[in-house]
């Protein structure tokens, strides 16, 4: 795995400068501009979840999950409030190590190596698994300077500008923005600024993107756009959501994982089976709307 290493930073976060976070040893030379090079091999496991259980301090977020989220497909967690969709979705590229009081046992694979060995590097790891959060949180900074600073972080400093300019156009935004990259992040609608931020976390052409209610504080175009922009997105990258809106993971997800209270995964499955026919009577009552 190219991640093994050790220093322990945040790639999410503008807490580190890009300076100290490089370790030359993790940075792949490897990454195509114009193309990838991933093997069309949609439904492989590409995280796997074993007796997965969160903590915080003494109390128990996350129960004994055993998920394996498929490539190159949208993933929908869904469940009511507090149920742990997104502790669990920060376990996968270890934004828990944050709180300090999370805690985390079991395994979560990830091309087949747990991310919680010792040898991994976070900041590596994020690279390769990027995170969208629920409001658009671009920098104060220029629409270019956003999307490079998720290159920057990670130490990528060659072809800079294709590189933006490849996910603004993967991210959808770059006709919006063409001509005006110099203008601040900050200026742009809400979509756009959501869309800028997905564009900052595919620049280091991560493998898996994880997206915490990415819509939700979205008006309906702006969220029509994200839904058909993960659509799009799950052909070259592996797509796990968590959602509040069922009629959404229904839309866009091709597996759907249904959290109940207690942290517990009870029901894993195709998002139609999930939604026409699900095996679970708890499962069937929360889509029906009888909870939740
Ligand atoms: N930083 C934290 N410190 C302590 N407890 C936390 C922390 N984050 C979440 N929890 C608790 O863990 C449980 C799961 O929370 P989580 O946010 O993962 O659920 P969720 O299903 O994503 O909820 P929501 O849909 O409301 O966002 C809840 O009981 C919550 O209070």
């Amino acid at each position: 795995m190219s991640y093994d290493t050790t220093s322990e930073t945040d790639s999410n976060t503008e807490s580190r400068p890009a300076s100290e976070t490089k370790d030359e040893s993790l940075i792949s030379t490897s990454i195509d501009v114009d193309g990838r090079e991933r093997a069309p091999s949609a439904g492989d496991p590409i995280v796997e979840t074993h007796d997965l259980d969160v903590y915080y301090g003494d109390e128990q977020a996350i129960r004994s999950v055993e998920m394996a989220i498929p490539e190159n497909q949208v993933t929908a967690l869904i469940g009511p409030s507090g149920c742990g969709k997104s502790t669990v979705l920060r376990s996968i590229n270890r934004m828990n190590d944050l709180i300090d009081v999370a805690r985390v046992d079991g395994a979560i694979e990830f091309d087949g190596k747990n991310v919680y060995d010792d040898d991994v590097d976070p900041v590596a790891l994020r690279r390769k698994i990027g995170m969208v959060f629920q409001q658009p949180n671009p920098f104060p900074k220029s629409i270019y300077e956003n999307v490079a600073y998720g290159l920057r972080i990670q130490g990528i400093d060659d072809d800079v500008d294709e590189r933006v300019e490849r996910a603004l156009e993967r991210a959808a935004l770059l006709e919006e923005v063409e001509g005006r990259l110099d203008e601040s992040g900050l200026d742009l609608s809400g979509g756009q600024q959501q869309r800028l931020c997905i564009a900052r976390a595919i620049a280091p052409d991560p493998e898996v993107i994880l997206m915490d209610e990415p819509a939700s504080a979205l008006d309906p175009i702006a969220t029509s756009k994200i839904e058909d922009l993960i659509a799009d997105l799950a052909e070259e990258y592996t797509v796990v959501i968590v959602t509040h809106n069922m009629q959404q993971a229904a839309r866009i997800s091709d597996k759907t994982a249904v959290f109940l209270t207690g942290g517990e995964l009870v029901e894993f499955d195709d998002t139609a089976k999930i939604f026409e026919n699900p095996e679970h009577d708890r499962v069937e009552d929360y889509i029906t709307g009888k909870f939740g």
